[in-house]
């Protein structure tokens, strides 16, 4: 028998939960953590004051004044291993924090140099499928926000719906579905602060158009335009990968890549007026198809993200160095 820790898209590790968590909403809430139910008055409870609470901490552990956010999903984390000069600020220690649950993302925030480029770092996100509700998962973005970025670069592991993707490939997000929203469950959902954004935001160029275009230029340069595409993402609420007819369906709804994240990231840079640049790494081939042998396997789909590690940050630094010279003009 294989030693493999899942096969046939089970056994997925959860990483063991910590205590420590520092105050606050948390302390309070540790049974939620483990992802029992969702809670209305839990999301809300980041209001703007605690938000800038949280920035002001985070000020006052680092010199870096960054423009720039980037969130590291399933597998990317090891990007951060680049960052120099680097302020390492684990999540437990964040006032008003949740934890990271899930096996992948280390949870903490790294202020440091990316090729000489001041970036903050999200390295570990928060999932709804962690018990989070999702402007819980997208809270940091604001905080983003309020440390200084204008900025948002966000990355996922996702599985390739496109019948032309490969595992490894790379795919530029031009746009999303907002699945979750569509029932109601947005980050956005509740009172409206104006100091974040209006209450209807439009979403209509929410991947910035510049960028996207910068992106395939890049591609170019390093390389790898065999393996980049350009697509829809589609966040699912998880943590179960997908039935064979769910594929068919999100297929026929114009999805390329699927994954369980970064939307209401998304959703919640554009409300509050960052520029939003995000690629899926195509770990898996979501094939709709009842024959096959192999399924999506977390620990498999951590491996590809350390597999690209090269490509990922060569990507992400050239982004980040062309949005630092665009904010210089
Ligand atoms: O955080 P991301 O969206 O990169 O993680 C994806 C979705 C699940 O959390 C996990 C499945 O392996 O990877
Ligand atoms: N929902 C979903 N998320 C993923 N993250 C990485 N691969 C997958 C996948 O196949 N489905």
């Amino acid at each position: 028998m294989s030693d493999k820790v899942c096969q046939n898209g089970n056994g997925t590790a959860a990483k063991p939960l910590t205590n420590g968590i520092a105050n606050g909403v948390d302390e309070k809430n540790e049974e939620k953590i483990a992802g029992v139910f969702y809670n209305a008055k839990e999301a809300s409870w980041y209001t703007y004051d605690v938000l800038q609470e949280i920035a002001n901490h985070l000020l006052a552990r680092t010199q870096l004044r960054p423009k720039i956010g980037i969130i590291l999903g399933t597998g990317l984390g090891s990007l951060a291993n680049q960052l120099t000069d680097a302020d390492y600020i684990d999540y437990q220690t964040i006032p008003h924090f949740p934890v990271s649950t899930v096996e992948g993302h280390v949870g903490r925030l790294i202020f440091g140099y990316l090729k000489g480029v001041p970036v903050m770092c999200m390295q570990g996100r928060f999932h709804y499928y962690e018990g989070y509700p999702l402007a819980k998962c997208a809270m940091p973005v604001r905080v983003m926000k309020l440390v200084g970025c204008s900025h948002l670069i966000a990355t996922n592991a996702a599985g390739g719906l496109h019948p032309d993707y490969k595992v490894g490939d790379i795919m530029l997000m031009k746009d999303h579905i907002n699945i979750m929203g569509f029932a109601g469950n947005n980050p956005l959902q509740g009172p409206n602060d104006s100091r974040f954004g209006p209450r209807f935001p439009n979403m209509f160029n929410a991947y910035d158009f510049k960028l996207l275009k910068k992106a395939k230029e890049i591609g170019r340069d390093i390389g790898i335009e065999n393996n980049l595409h350009e697509g829809v993402y589609i966040c699912l609420g998880g943590p179960n990968f997908e039935t064979v007819a769910e594929l068919k369906m999100l297929r026929i709804w114009g999805v390329d890549a699927v994954g369980m994240s970064t939307v209401h990231e998304i959703t919640t840079a554009v409300h509050c007026g960052m520029t939003c640049f995000a690629f899926s790494l195509i770990t898996n081939l979501c094939i709709p198809s009842y024959d096959l042998e192999e399924s999506p396997c977390h620990e498999d789909i951590v491996g590809i993200g350390k597999r690209q590690e090269n490509t990922l940050t060569e990507l992400v630094s050239r982004m980040a160095k062309h949005i630092h010279m665009e904010l210089k003009k």
